[in-house]
Parts: C-alpha cells; structure tokens; sequence
C-alpha cells in the first residue's frame, strides 16, 4: 500500500509546536510521509521530520494540498475559511482535521474528542466523514475531566464558571500578560525590597499603574490582566452571553452526539468564561444537577474509571493545593478532578474543580489522536 502523505499547516505555531512535540513523543511520524506548509517561507527548509519532501510547499496552493491524503492544519480559522472551500470545490476528497473553531459547527463536521466520543467518530468514518474538528479547549478539558457523568446519563444540566489562561489568547497574550507583571513588580520593587514599607502605598501604586497602563501595554487583551481578571471571552453574541459561554453547550451536546447542541435532547450548559492571569491551563468550577441521587463514592469512582488520564484529586485541603492547579497541571496529560462533594442545594448537586492543559487535551491531542485513528483505520 502507498504511504499516506499528510499535509501539516501551522505547525511551527504555538499549537502546532505543541502537536509536533507530542507527534515526535508519540513516534507519529513512522506512520505516514509528512508534507510541511507554509503561509510565509514557501521554498525554505522543512523541519527535520521531513522524510523524502525537504521543501517546505506553500500553504495556500491548492494542487500541492491537493496530493494529500489527509491536512492537519493549527493554521488558524481565517487559513480555514481561504482554504478548505476552494480545496473542496477543486475535487479534493481527503480527510480534513483542524484546530480552528470554522467548521466546528457545520452538518458534516464531526467535533473530535475520541476519548470522550469514539462512537460518534466511528459512525461518522463508517458514514464517509472527511471533516475532523478539534473542540474548544475549555469544553474539550472539561469532557475529558467529567465526562463519565455525561455517558452515564445522569447529567441534567451544568453550570461551568471558568478561570481560563492567557494562552487562549495565543502567543502574544501570554507575553503581554509576563510584560505587565513585570511593570507591575518594577513599580514597587524598592518598597517590597523594604520589609517595612506600608502595604497600602504598594496596594495604591500597584492600581495606578494599572490604570495607566499604555495602550501598547494591553494591545491584546485591551484592559489589563496583571493583578485583575477580564469576565469576557471571545465575541459578543449581543444576548447577553459571550461566544465562549455559547460554545459550551453547543459544543458539549455535538461532542456527546446529542444533536447541533439545543435541540430537544440537549442537555442545559451554561455560565461564565473569564479570563485570569494563568498562562496555559484553563481550570474550571463546575455545578451538576443531576438526574438522581448518587453516592459521591460512587461518582468519584466513574469520574476515576473513565480514561487514564483524568485523576480524582481527594478533597482535601493538602491534595487540592498540591495537585489541582496549573502549576501541577501545565504540560501535562493528566487532567485532575477534585473538590468533588456534594453542595448544599440538595442531594442531585454536586460541584467539582477540573483543570485541563489548553494547549494539549484543549488543541493538539484530540487532533494528534484523530490523525492516528485515520492512519491506524
Ligand atoms: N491558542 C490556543 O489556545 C488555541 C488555538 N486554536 C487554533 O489554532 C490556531 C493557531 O493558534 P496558535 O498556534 O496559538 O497561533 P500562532 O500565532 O502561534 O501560529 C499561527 C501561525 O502563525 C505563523 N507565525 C507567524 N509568526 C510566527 C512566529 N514568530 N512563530 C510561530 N509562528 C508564526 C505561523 O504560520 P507560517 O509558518 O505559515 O508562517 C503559524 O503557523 C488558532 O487560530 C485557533 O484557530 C485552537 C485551540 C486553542
Ligand atoms: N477561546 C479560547 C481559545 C480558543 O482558541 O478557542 P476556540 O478554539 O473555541 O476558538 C480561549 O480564549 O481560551
């Protein structure tokens, strides 16, 4: 059998870097021929993954991608929307996996998380599926964390306020976030270096250089994030909800095969998504109703049982602070599951903390995963 060429867009973007490490980790590439693209540097040389295909094509001539069996692209949704209806329009058949949230939505699109939906992944390859569409990472961490409650059946609604990191942003956030807290520490070091300096003084220069902060200093997240929080994440759907609050039902419900996400058999997802100060893990306060009273052992039992990468963290105060932040969390594979217990409203609620890294289980691994499922298929 011929070897499967596989085009990669965008994979020297901070997604892409992610995938391609993990990839290598993996051995991914003993699987297929690698085809490398480029939106800025067409004719300059490939990574060192390259095999037989040294030169790096570019990204947006439509007869190279056209050889491809199969495009991963972590190019971003505007390279999406250039290119994949005029790849499709021109004939091309091949199977199309993407970061970006563009397709997430379409009838033909299949949201992948095969840990979470591998029977919705199968039925849409035994039905030809071409379209394999990474989830937003907080709906994505979230599922991989509590996901067993969902395929349980017992989930009758959800209530998810978010503390998402400044890498959801991508690259130039994180740096903007770094920057600030260093004008922020410059702005006072001589007072923290003086052990008895009054803490109000620092407490007052600290907001005034905040408010001050130039343009050039917020220029990605327009307000400053150093030492605040931004409520607000993503488009302004004019409802009252931000597009990242609509995304987790909507995705939520098309990643559990239960329809477009608000149709009748949709279960209710809703709350707040903001922003904080963490740079790549997006952690997350979640509220269930559900559907019956169950013993908490029994629900950390299914929450632990369900993929080898989530781990219950024991609601104690030593296993939180030790095991369930970013801190612990970034750059991991692991996606911990704790303060589980069950809240006062009554026996059906239960609340619980989970923490995702957004850049691996919230955008590279579902992708890498999938890449691996057409190849191994
Ligand atoms: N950031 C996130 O948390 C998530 C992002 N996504 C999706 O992935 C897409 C890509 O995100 P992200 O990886 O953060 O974007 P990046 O900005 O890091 O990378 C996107 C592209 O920018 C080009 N680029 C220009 N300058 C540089 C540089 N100095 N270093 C690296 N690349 C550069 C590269 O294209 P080229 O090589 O062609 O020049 C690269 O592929 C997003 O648009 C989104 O759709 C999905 C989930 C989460
Ligand atoms: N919106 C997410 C990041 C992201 O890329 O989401 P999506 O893939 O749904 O556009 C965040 O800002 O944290």
């Amino acid at each position: 059998m011929a070897t499967t060429l596989v085009g990669l867009v965008g994979w020297r973007g901070m997604v892409g870097s992610v995938l391609m490490d993990r990839m290598q980790a993996e051995g991914d590439f003993a699987h297929f021929e690698p085809l490398f693209f480029s939106t800025s540097n067409a004719g300059g040389a490939a990574p060192a993954m390259a095999k037989n295909e040294k030169t790096l094509k570019d990204g947006y001539d439509i007869n190279e991608l056209k050889r491809c069996d199969i495009i991963l692209t972590a190019q971003g949704g505007d390279y999406t929307n250039d290119v994949y209806p005029k790849l499709r329009a021109a004939g091309w058949n091949g199977h199309w996996i993407d970061a970006a949230s563009s397709l997430r939505m379409k009838d033909n699109a299949v949201i992948v998380l095969d840990p979470v939906n591998m029977p919705v992944i199968k039925n849409a390859l035994a039905n030809g599926g071409k379209d394999w569409i990474g989830g937003n990472c907080t709906v994505s961490c979230m599922l991989m964390g509590v996901g067993a409650l969902y395929k349980a059946g017992l989930v009758e609604w959800m209530s998810t306020q978010t503390y998402q990191a400044a890498s959801g942003g991508g690259a130039q956030h994180m740096r903007e976030l770094l920057t600030q807290f260093g004008t922020l520490n410059a702005e006072v070091k001589s007072l923290l270096d003086d052990p008895k300096s009054a803490i109000l003084e620092i407490d007052r220069k600290i907001i005034a250089k905040q408010r001050s902060l130039t343009e050039a200093e917020t220029a990605n997240f327009g307000v400053p994030l150093g030492g605040s929080l931004i409520p607000w994440i993503d488009k302004d759907l004019g409802n009252g909800q931000s597009k990242e609050e609509w995304k987790g039902m909507a995705e939520t419900n098309k990643i559990l095969g239960l329809g477009e996400g608000f149709g009748s058999a949709a279960i209710p997802v809703d709350g707040f998504c903001v922003r904080i100060g963490a740079m790549r893990c997006h952690s997350q306060a979640l509220t269930f109703k559900l559907k019956k009273d169950v013993p908490l052992a029994d629900i950390e039992a299914m929450i632990a049982a369900d993929n080898e990468w989530v781990k219950v963290v024991p609601n104690t105060r030593e296993a939180t602070i030790k095991d369930l932040t970013p801190v612990a969390t970034t750059g991991t594979l692991t996606i911990p599951v704790g303060r589980i217990r069950k809240l006062a409203m009554g026996p059906e609620y239960i609340g619980a903390f989970t923490i995702g890294d957004q850049l691996l289980w919230g955008a590279a691994e579902p992708l890498r995963r999938m890449l691996r499922i057409l190849l191994d298929a």
